[in-house]
């Protein structure tokens, strides 16, 4: 009798994921009859709130892990679902050098479960054929967790399905004065920088040498946890990107929520030509 039962259940539960899945694509094939946003990228904010509300441990050992554990697995299946809708580059917002100034036992528990959550994507973007960034000033992070990032950056170098970019150690600034050094550097080497060049040369060279050189600007920026900053991320590539506020908290954040702001991406967009054709027109 319990085997029927359970067998019973596992047919339904695998109906009803066949069903979600189906919908799923339904919704995503309405989506791409406008224009899908080519890089998208996460402020994901909200995992202590979600934590404290899954009344997860906050202790050094278990707190980075059991805080972050389910945040990982919402950026596996956003970045799942960009790939099934054809969003080529997701970025990141993994951990800020502001962050570095949270208690000594935070960081040290988050440093290590973000090792952890290196061996893990190893494993899963290989399959997904994901190659992986990482921006940001690495030397802050420790021997083991740079070389990790660096290993994962080497092993994945082929993949061209989908680009993910971890922002670690990173803030906007501070790629900004790192382009900015490495181009004057080059300037002694190379001679590059000419004095003569006009400023939009000037920036295109300062450009190549920023950490996010490796995808085109974001369409989107979804930031979860109901703030609307920009909180230091991608101050200089956001220019033209659609910015997409909800309250959802990061490990909470779904399917709807992506496609939301997709909707809301492609209406913005279809009034900006609108605007234009209307300018053009008078
Ligand atoms: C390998 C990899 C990319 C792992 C990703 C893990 C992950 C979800 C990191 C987010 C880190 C972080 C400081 C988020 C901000 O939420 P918060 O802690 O500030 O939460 P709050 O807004 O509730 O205070």
């Amino acid at each position: 009798m319990e085997k029927e039962v359970m067998s019973s259940l596992k047919m339904a539960g695998n109906i009803l994921c066949s069903a979600s899945s189906f919908i799923r694509k339904c919704i995503f094939g309405v989506l791409r009859v406008g224009p899908i946003p080519n890089h998208i990228a996460f402020i994901m904010d909200g995992n202590r709130r979600y934590a404290k509300k899954q009344k997860l441990s906050h202790d050094g050992a278990a707190g980075g892990g059991g805080r972050y554990d389910a945040g990982f697995w919402a950026l596996m299946v956003m970045l799942f679902y960009c790939q099934e809708l054809g969003v080529k580059y997701i970025t990141a917002y993994a951990f800020s050098i502001d962050n570095f100034k949270r208690k000594p036992e935070e960081v040290e528990s988050l440093m290590a479960s973000m090792l952890e959550k290196f061996h893990l994507l190893d494993i899963l973007v290989k399959r997904l054929a994901v190659r992986v960034h990482f921006a940001g000033n690495l030397e802050l992070l420790s021997n083991e967790l740079r070389a990790s990032a660096m290993e994962l950056t080497e092993a994945t170098a082929a993949y061209s399905k989908s680009v993910l970019t971890i922002c670690i150690a990173y803030t906007s600034r501070d790629e900004v004065l790192h382009a900015v050094r490495e181009s004057c550097e080059q300037k002694r080497i190379d001679l590059e920088f000419d004095t003569d060049d006009d400023d939009e040369i000037k920036l295109m060279k300062v450009e190549k040498n920023m950490y996010m050189a490796v995808a085109p600007d974001p369409d989107i920026i979804i930031r979860t946890g109901g703030e609307n900053r920009l909180s230091n991320f991608l101050l200089r590539q956001s220019c033209w990107s659609h910015l997409h506020s909800t309250w959802v908290l990061w490990p909470e954040i779904g399917v709807w929520n992506l496609v939301f702001a997709i909707l809301n991406f492609q209406r913005n967009k279809a009034y900006y030509l609108e605007m234009k054709k209307k300018e053009k027109e008078l």
